[in-house]
């Protein structure tokens, strides 16, 4: 199986003068579960939009196996779960699952209850939670080298976020998943590696004890 890293490297975002994003560097190989923790408007979810290409910044050098990539999503390199609603609310969601779900992937993705209640519907016509979880799936098992997910376990039910879990841990033997959350101790429990975003620059978190020392958390249950 061929080798993928992602690497990301010497991004600055500024918005309105304000620096968001000065000095970061993240690496995500193929088999791999990256996390990113970070408080509140830290900028993780831009740092995901830049990667995936869709958010233009000062600069950044973002590379698959040293290849500079300008947009993730061209070629299915990158796919990204955005923190909000994505599919179109007019087109079935079996005709929108056929477009965006990898074949390799489709007998998981379709055997999935949520899928075999949902398919002949479209959107509106299903809860949030039970969007979350379609939408989620569907990144999950699409075509893409890497997968972004953006807080996939805060519309959904605790019993389906320990599922979605061995989803994700299962698809990274295939891919390389970049993951963030509120819900750091699903983050904690399905990466390999985590880093926290604080005051615009990248920091390896080596223990849970460092979460503390950054005042990412009070204490850790
Ligand atoms: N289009 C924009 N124009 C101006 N400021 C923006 C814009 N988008 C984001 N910001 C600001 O940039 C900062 C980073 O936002 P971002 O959404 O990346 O944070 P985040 O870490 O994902 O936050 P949260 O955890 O609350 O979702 C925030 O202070 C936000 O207010």
């Amino acid at each position: 199986m061929e080798a993928l890293n992602l690497k990301v490297d010497s991004v600055h975002l500024e918005f309105d003068g304000r620096k968001i994003l000065q000095d970061i560097y993240l690496n995500c190989s193929k088999g791999e579960v990256l996390g990113i923790l970070g408080r509140n408007g830290c900028g993780k979810s831009s740092l995901l939009k830049i990667i995936f290409g869709t958010l233009a910044c000062t600069h950044k050098y973002v590379s698959i196996n040293d290849d500079y990539i300008v947009k993730g999503y061209h070629n299915n390199r990158i796919a990204y779960l955005p923190q909000h609603n994505y599919l179109p609310g007019t087109i079935r969601i079996d005709r929108l699952a056929k477009m965006l779900v990898d074949e390799v992937y489709w007998a998981d993705f379709s055997s999935h209850p949520i899928y075999q209640q949902h398919q002949l519907k479209m959107a509106p016509q299903l809860s949030g939670g039970e969007l979350r979880q379609l939408e989620t799936l569907m990144i999950i098992y699409s075509k893409a080298d890497f997968i972004l997910l953006d807080e996939p376990f805060t519309h959904i039910s605790p019993i389906q976020a320990e599922e979605f879990k061995h989803i994700i841990r299962n698809c990274a033997k295939t891919k390389g998943i970049v993951i963030t959350d509120h819900q750091y101790y699903n983050v904690l429990d399905v990466s390999d590696r985590i880093i926290l975003i604080s005051n615009g620059s990248t920091k390896p978190i080596h223990q849970p004890a460092d979460l503390i020392a950054y005042g990412y958390v009070n204490h850790i249950n």
